[in-house]
């Protein structure tokens, strides 16, 4: 878990408070995998640097049912830690912490507050009633730069009567196609959607979102995305997006 900390806070360094101002970096994954033990104690003070610790969001609540369990369990089971001199075996997946609310001052206390009001808050986690929106947790796989998503839709996410919302399946393959390519170089921004409904998810189902990466060119990050049942026989979506890495001047700009 704490490597991907460290991606996901290197990922979206622009907006949070630990050291920034260089042009975004190409970092390969592996470079970047917390390992060490001091590495491990930088992500333990996080919550400090949060001020108080924040809310995990993508920890189990109450909720969370039973399919959205078991998914969960499946993926944390190989998610496991390993330990300095442990092998591997296997598939290894890392969860991805989820916070509500970014950091609001950068490096050196410049409040960045014509970009961060002090009542941002994360799209995807700002409704408090535990399951009645986008109940969610990403895991990532290292080694084939493959992100999976457990995603149960709760009731004010209806579109067609009694089905998910499509500007909410969208929000959520943006949610995961975006934090995949932010893991692969930090930070980005998403240009270009496109996105195929297959079948409709039922409101309170929960589903699969799993992204691959396609390509990656320059600034460019290729993703495709699949929504399925958690048994992965149905498709219920489908899409492609396009990510490019950006400077963090480029979110300053009015
Ligand atoms: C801790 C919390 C975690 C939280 C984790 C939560 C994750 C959520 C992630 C959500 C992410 C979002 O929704 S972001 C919000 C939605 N997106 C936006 O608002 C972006 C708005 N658009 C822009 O700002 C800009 O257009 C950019 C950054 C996308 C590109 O601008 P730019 O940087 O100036 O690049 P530009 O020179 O135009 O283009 C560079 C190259 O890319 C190509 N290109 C550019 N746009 C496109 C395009 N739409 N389709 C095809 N190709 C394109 C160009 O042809 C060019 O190719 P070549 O000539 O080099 O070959």
């Amino acid at each position: 878990m704490t490597r991907s900390v460290g991606r996901i806070f290197s990922g979206f360094r622009c907006f949070g408070s630990l050291p920034f101002g260089n042009p975004p970096l190409k970092t390969q994954c592996s470079s970047v995998l917390f390992r060490t033990t001091s590495e491990r104690t930088l992500m333990h003070a996080l919550p400090k640097i949060f001020g108080r610790k924040p809310r995990d969001f993508s920890l189990p609540n109450s909720s969370w049912g039973k399919e959205m369990m078991q998914l969960y369990n499946h993926y944390n089971r190989l998610s496991k830690e390993t330990t300095e001199g442990q092998e591997d075996h296997g598939e290894q997946w890392t969860r991805l912490p989820s916070y509500n609310r970014t950091l609001k001052y950068a490096t050196g206390g410049v409040y960045l507050s014509k970009i961060i009001q002090s009542k941002a808050r994360l799209f995807t986690r700002n409704i408090r009633d535990p399951g009645a929106s986008f109940e969610y947790v990403i895991f990532f796989r290292q080694d084939k730069l493959k992100c999976a998503c457990i995603f149960q839709a709760g009731h004010l996410l209806e579109g067609a009567p009694g089905h998910v919302h499509g500007g909410a399946i969208a929000t959520m393959i943006d949610t995961i196609t975006g934090t995949h390519a932010s893991l692969l170089s930090a930070p980005v921004m998403t240009a270009n959607l496109n996105i195929n409904y297959r079948s409709p998810i039922p409101l309170g189902s929960t589903v699969l979102i799993e992204s691959i990466l396609d390509k990656e060119d320059g600034r460019k990050r290729y993703i495709s995305c699949r929504v399925t049942s958690t048994d992965g026989s149905k498709l219920h979506t489908e899409a492609t997006g396009l990510f490019l890495s950006i400077s963090v001047s480029h979110l300053l700009k009015r």
